[in-house]
Order: C-alpha cells, then structure tokens, then sequence
C-alpha cells in the first residue's frame, strides 16, 4: 500500500499534537510536513518532549509554493479565522483538505459575523466543503477535497440525538443540551480562564445563548432530518483535562418503551464501528473513551416526565477533532475506517 504524504498547519496546538501522536501509528500515512506561528523554526520536540526519539521535525512556517510539492493531504488545526484564507490555495494546488476548525462548517456566510465573530474571506468555498460526520456523510465525505471536521461539541450532540429525530421519538422543538468540557477543548495558547486557579474546584457556564456551535448542530440537524430547530444549548467548563459529556433532554412523542428506542439506537449505528451504544440501564463517563475515538451513548426513558435523556460521551481531542479528521482521512483514501484509530480508550 502507498502512503499518503500529509501535513499539520497548526501541528504545535493541542489538536495538532493530537494528529501526530495518531499519525504516527497510522499504516498509510506519513508525516511531510508541520506547521506552526508563533513558534516556527523551532524543533517539535522543544515544544513536546513526549515524542524525543518517536519523531523529529522542526516548525515550518506555511508557503504554499514550497509544500505543495511535499503533501497530499493537510489538516488545518489552526484558530477559527484562518483556515477560510489559505484553503482556497491548497485546493488550487489539488491538495485535499481536512479543516478541524469552524471555518468551513457553515453554509450561510454571514453566519460567520454573528457566531465567530470574523468576516470569511472565501464564502463561495463553503458549498464545496462537505460536512465531516463520519456516521452520517461517508459517502460525499469519500468523494471531497474539503472536509470541514465537525466541532467537539457537535459531534456528541448530533451523534447522541440524531437517531431519536430520524425514530420520531422525540418533540424537536423541546430540546435542552447540558454540555460539559475539559479545558484541553480551549486549546494550548495560554489564556486566564484556562489557569489551574480559575479551572479548579470549579464549574463556569459560558457561552449561554451564542456558543458558535449552536447553528452548526441546528444545520446538521435540518440536512439530517429535515427538521428547523432551535435548541438550547449550554457549555460548562470542568477542571478536567479531556472529555466531553453531553445529556440532552427531550420529549417523547412517541410512547416507546426503554427497549423499543434502544433497539433503535443500535441498529443505527449496527456498522458504525466508533459509536457504541450502551446496554440499557448503563450510563457513560468520560473516562471510558479518554485517549479513543469511541463515541458511548447512554439512554433512558423517563416514565414520569415522558423524557428521552440522552448521555454522549468523547474525548474531544480524539472523536472531537483529531481523530475523527483521521476517520475521515480514511474514508478520502478508501482505507479501513479504523485504520490507525483501532486503540481502546486509557483507564484509569
Ligand atoms: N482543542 C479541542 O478539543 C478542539 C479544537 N478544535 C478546533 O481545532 C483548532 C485548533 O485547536 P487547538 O489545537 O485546541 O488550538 P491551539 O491553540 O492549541 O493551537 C493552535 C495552533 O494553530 C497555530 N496557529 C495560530 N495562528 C496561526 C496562523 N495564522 N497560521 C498558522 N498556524 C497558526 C498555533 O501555532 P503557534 O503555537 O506556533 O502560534 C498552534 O499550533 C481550533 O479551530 C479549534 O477550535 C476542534 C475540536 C476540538
Ligand atoms: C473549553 C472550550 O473553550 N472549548 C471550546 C471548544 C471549541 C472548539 O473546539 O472550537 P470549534 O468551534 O473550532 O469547534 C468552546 O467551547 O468554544
């Protein structure tokens, strides 16, 4: 089997640092190239001593002309903001794509004033982009040179509540999502609300009614479903350093016993080799996916209240982000979904 060659613009962030460690145990691919900002020319292993004698390569700073040669694959691991002005050269140089940032997930470009707060520069782009749920996209995501790879949130929101729509089990207008995060989700630049004093012995809600995620998951859940939703989302910041829980509340509409939408569940994701769904009556931790690319999803019917809730587990830095751009770099290639991906999560 060839290997593909790839590259990392970004590869001195936590997702970028993620990709490699992944990269590395990947049968096809190899690592060209990895760039960085602030820290170009400087060798990786000054930044992450973790891979001393695994792998070494210095900081590059990105010049279209002088990769395009090298790569035929790069990740963007970058900061919303900057992925929507250089992908468009990337392509140009028939490079395929795969974005970890938001850059690329949203069709309406004005959206990008509103919930991230930039201007995108190349709006006629985003109709190209194919949006990189693995479980729900595989086959427009095999046949794309841009895959915008959905956001951390999203990815447990959408893969825990989406098959309750498609059942009709549920009202799509009553949906409440309580997310909850470690602070590796806030990436590696240092900021005061990332610091162990502001994080510790702390629980912070953020983002209440304008977390950038809400029209990403109202998006997949219409091109899904077909269904217009608003829902209500909040994020909670954990002193913990990976994971992602999310437990949605919705109302049945459908009276369904606990094994009726359980059966559901599992013939959805029957072939979905990441997402597991948990015996009825067991509830995922974060724990239990930390350092894997698993996504666990518990449920239970809530007799009195007539509720489906639903509990979604990942690690954001593997399902989340890095992993899933490699399920998805899979899938672009026509390799195993789980090539490079088939570890068990770390416990304790
Ligand atoms: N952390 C997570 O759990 C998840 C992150 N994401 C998304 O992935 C992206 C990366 O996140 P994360 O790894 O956490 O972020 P980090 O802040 O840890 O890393 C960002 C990286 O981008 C580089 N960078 C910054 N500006 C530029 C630029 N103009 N050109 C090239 N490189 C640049 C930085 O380089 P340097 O350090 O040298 O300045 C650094 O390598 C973000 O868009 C984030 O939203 C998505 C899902 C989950
Ligand atoms: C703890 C923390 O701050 N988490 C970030 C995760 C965002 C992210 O990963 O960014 P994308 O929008 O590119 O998906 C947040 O909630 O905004």
């Amino acid at each position: 089997m060839k290997y593909v060659k790839v590259g990392i613009v970004g590869a001195n962030g936590y997702s970028g640092a993620e990709l490699i460690r992944l990269l590395l145990q990947h049968p096809y691919a190899s690592i060209e190239v990895l760039i960085s900002n602030s820290t170009t020319g400087s060798l990786l292993t000054e930044q992450y001593p973790q891979f001393q004698d695994i792998i070494h390569m210095k900081l590059d700073t990105f010049n279209i002309n002088e990769i395009a040669s090298r790569v035929e694959l790069l990740f963007f691991a970058t900061p919303s903001g900057v992925a929507n002005k250089i992908i468009p050269l990337c392509l140009e140089k028939g490079i395929k794509c795969i974005d970890l940032s938001g850059d690329f997930r949203l069709r309406n470009g004005d959206d990008y004033v509103h919930w991230y707060g930039f201007e995108h520069e190349n709006v006629e782009y985003l109709s190209k982009a194919v949006y990189g749920l693995a479980e729900y996209n595989e086959e427009k995501i095999r046949n794309s040179q841009l895959i915008a790879n959905p956001g951390c949130f999203p990815t447990a929101t959408l893969l825990g509540l989406l098959p309750a729509l498609q059942g009709e089990w549920i009202d799509p207008n009553s949906i409440i999502i309580d997310g909850k995060t470690g602070v590796s989700g806030a990436g590696r630049k240092p900021k005061v609300g990332s610091l162990f004093s502001e994080v510790n012995e702390n629980v912070n809600a953020y983002k209440i009614g304008h977390h950038q995620h809400i029209p990403e998951i109202e998006q997949s859940i219409f091109d899904v479903t077909g269904n217009k939703v608003n829902i209500s989302f909040t994020t909670h910041l954990i002193p913990m350093t990976r994971g992602i829980m999310c437990t949605m509340y919705t109302k049945l509409v459908k009276k369904g016993t606990i094994d009726e939408v359980h059966q559901y569940y599992e013939d959805i994701f029957k072939d979905s080799e990441f997402v597991r769904v948990r015996p009825i009556g067991n509830i995922p931790a974060t724990k239990e996916v930390y350092g894997s690319n698993y996504c666990d999803i518990g449920l239970y019917v809530d007799e009195r209240t007539d509720r489906l809730i639903i509990v979604s587990v990942i690690d954001n830095l593997v399902k989340g982000a890095s992993g899933q751009a490699i399920q998805n770099m899979n899938l672009v290639n026509g390799w195993d979904r789980s090539a490079g991906l088939a570890s068990a999560p770390i416990f304790p």
